[in-house]
């Protein structure tokens, strides 16, 4: 990030009863970034995305909008616009009302008011749909208007609340890239939230990974996904996700090792790291996936080429290339890599998730 942050929140709490919400978190957002607030449900994205749009009061902490104290500062002077999974549009107003009505209660004059509908309308492909009503109109139109009265708006800093999940696959693609078009031809400042980490991937320049109310993990999507900070980063990040092995099987005792899938490889001439069962076999044209079982590890997954003649039931010998291999503390689950494993941070404990697996390393046909 260039300069001083356009969106700066520091050390903010939001709970109820001392529960949920979001607790602590510090974030950085420059002008002209697009930034995802990742993960699970329940972690707390659309509370702080609530702090940010001013319809959450944080009990402590502070928010900064384009340098200016905004903690107390209510939702309407922020300026700034939202776009909803329920894309929020008036039912009984057009498309042209919907998308103009925050120009007139601005009392923008007509001409200007005009000229941007038709801008709006034709960045998203709305035209000709300015007189009908929200329910005339597809899923994915609507979220388009819902993004048009946010271009219309104006304001550089736009909040968007998981605006895709409402709409199928195929839908979700392509709003899914003209909420990236718009972003970059107007330079707008983004803040979104999701569940979805390939949207989170494909969309942002930073992602903000969340777990229970904190921040796990800030950074690039190419640092979420080759170098994660714990194991709950390497399993929520990719699809699909990192696999993780008991270092034990590996010869690399008090770790898990994690690898993704495309890393994972059918060992030749008798060089095999592990050797395990294949479960599944998933193939998607492009690629194949192996799902297969070891008793040290989870999320084996590796993911082959084109077609891939395996079945399931077989014996299925893997390597795991050492340069590959991402070192997690089994205690910990913090990347052995990480410089903040040896300056006494305070760190969350990551159970591996059949932990009872995590003593009994040897491979399947041991
Ligand atoms: N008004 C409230 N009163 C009490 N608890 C709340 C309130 N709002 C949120 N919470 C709790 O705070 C936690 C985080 O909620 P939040 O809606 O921010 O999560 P989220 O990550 O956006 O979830 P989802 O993806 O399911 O929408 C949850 O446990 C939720 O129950």
């Amino acid at each position: 990030m260039q300069g001083a942050p356009f969106v700066a929140l520091r050390n903010v709490t939001r709970q109820w009863h001392g529960r949920g919400g979001v607790a602590d978190v510090s974030l950085e957002v420059g002008k002209g970034d697009f930034v995802s607030i990742l993960g699970p449900s329940g972690c707390g994205k659309s509370t702080l995305l609530r702090i940010i749009a001013g319809l959450e009061t944080p009990q402590s902490g502070t928010v900064h909008i384009s340098g200016r104290d905004e903690t107390h500062v209510q939702a309407s002077r922020r300026g700034l616009s939202m776009v909803f999974q329920s894309y929020a549009l008036f039912p009984h107003l057009t498309v042209r009302e919907n998308v103009l009505f925050g120009m007139r209660v601005r009392r923008a004059p007509a001409r200007e008011r005009e000229a941007k509908l038709a801008e709006a309308t034709a960045m998203l492909g709305l035209e000709g749909l300015e007189r009908r009503k929200p329910s005339q109109l597809s899923g994915g139109q609507r979220q388009r208007v819902a993004l048009a009265r946010a271009v219309v708006s104006g304001h550089p800093l736009c909040l968007m609340d998981e605006p895709l999940s409402n709409l199928d696959a195929k839908l979700r693609h392509s709003v899914r890239r003209d909420i990236k078009a718009l972003q970059r031809r107007l330079g707008l400042t983004v803040i979104y939230v999701t569940h979805d980490q390939t949207e989170a991937m494909s969309l942002s320049d930073t992602i903000v990974l969340m777990r229970e109310g904190r921040v796990e993990q800030i950074g690039s999507p190419q640092a979420l996904y080759a170098a994660p900070e714990t194991i709950f980063a390497a399993e929520f990040v990719g699809e699909p996700p990192m696999a993780m092995v008991d270092g034990a099987a590996l010869g690399a005792p008090d770790t898990w090792v994690g690898i993704r899938p495309e890393h994972l490889s059918v060992a030749t001439e008798g060089k095999a790291d592990l050797i395990g069962l294949v479960r599944e076999v998933e193939y998607l044209g492009a690629e194949t996936h192996i799902v297969v079982d070891h008793d040290a590890a989870r999320g084996l997954i590796v993911s082959a080429t084109g077609h891939a003649d395996w079945r399931p039931g077989q014996t299925i010998e893997l390597t795991l290339p050492a340069k590959h291999r991402v070192l997690f503390d089994a205690d910990t689950g913090r990347n052995k890599k990480d410089p903040q494993q040896n300056c006494g941070a305070s760190h969350r404990q990551t159970e591996p998730r059949d932990s009872h697996t995590a003593h009994h390393p040897q491979s399947v046909t041991d």
